[in-house]
């Protein structure tokens, strides 16, 4: 039978959230707060299209997120006592296994995705093929999927050196070009990077590169 992958995305408060991209680009429209939500609506837009995604819950306690999440149609969840973004997964993970029925695949994606396309994910998805599995960064140091072995915890490692880190937990590197999936989006030059692939429509609407 094929499994499709419950897919998590965690959001730290906005006011906190993106430090690395306060600057070096024209001022988005609706601030610092909007582009960073704008970023995790494109990314969970194209999360929903993309073949082999079953839910998508979106781990946050911001409340003007999730007032933007609710207008969406996106489902999400408070982060519960975790004070970490590994902790915020495994607590998602945790509501999603408790709501499931049946066998549940679960993955965590970056949320700040926001040239993500729906075929790279989807191709990124099917060749995990049953497999515990990450998908690098642009720099191949991070992280921007994990995808648990059906049945199998999540065990996220997010963070420093993360792709060596899912790596050591045996996870299989995934190893499709994939810009938009490993264009995660951490500073001003990121953001231009990104913007040079095709933002999705939220980000397009509140950043122009700077000229
Ligand atoms: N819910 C939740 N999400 C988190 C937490 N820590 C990090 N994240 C999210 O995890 C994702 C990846 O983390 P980073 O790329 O470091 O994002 P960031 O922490 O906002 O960026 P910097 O402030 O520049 O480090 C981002 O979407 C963060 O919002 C946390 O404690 N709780
Ligand atoms: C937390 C991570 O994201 P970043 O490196 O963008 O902070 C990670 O890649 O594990």
């Amino acid at each position: 039978m094929k499994h499709t992958v419950d897919v998590l995305l965690a959001v730290k408060p906005l006011s906190r959230a993106k430090s690395r991209l306060r600057d070096g680009y024209p001022a988005p429209v609706g601030g610092h707060a909007g582009l960073v939500t704008a970023m995790v609506l494109d990314t969970v837009t194209a999360a929903r299209r993309a073949l082999g995604v079953g839910r998508v819950l979106v781990v946050t306690d911001d409340h003007a997120l999730t007032q933007r999440l609710r207008e969406h149609g996106v489902d999400f969840v408070d982060e519960g006592t975790a004070t970490d973004l590994n902790a915020a997964l495994r607590h998602g993970e945790q509501v999603l296994r408790d709501r499931g029925r049946g066998a549940v695949i679960v993955g965590a994606l970056q949320a700040d995705l926001p040239a993500l396309r729906p075929t790279e994910l989807g191709e990124a998805l099917a060749s995990a093929a049953g497999r515990r599995a990450y998908c690098a960064d642009h720099h191949g140091v991070g992280t921007t999927l994990l995808i648990a072995a059906p049945g199998e915890p999540l065990d996220p490692r997010f963070g420093d050196a993360s792709a060596l880190a899912h790596a050591e937990s045996g996870a299989v590197e995934l190893t499709g070009s994939w810009p938009s999936l490993r264009r995660d989006v951490d500073t001003a030059e990121d953001l231009a990077a990104a913007s040079a692939l095709g933002l999705g429509e939220h980000t397009a609407a509140v950043y122009s590169p700077a000229r």
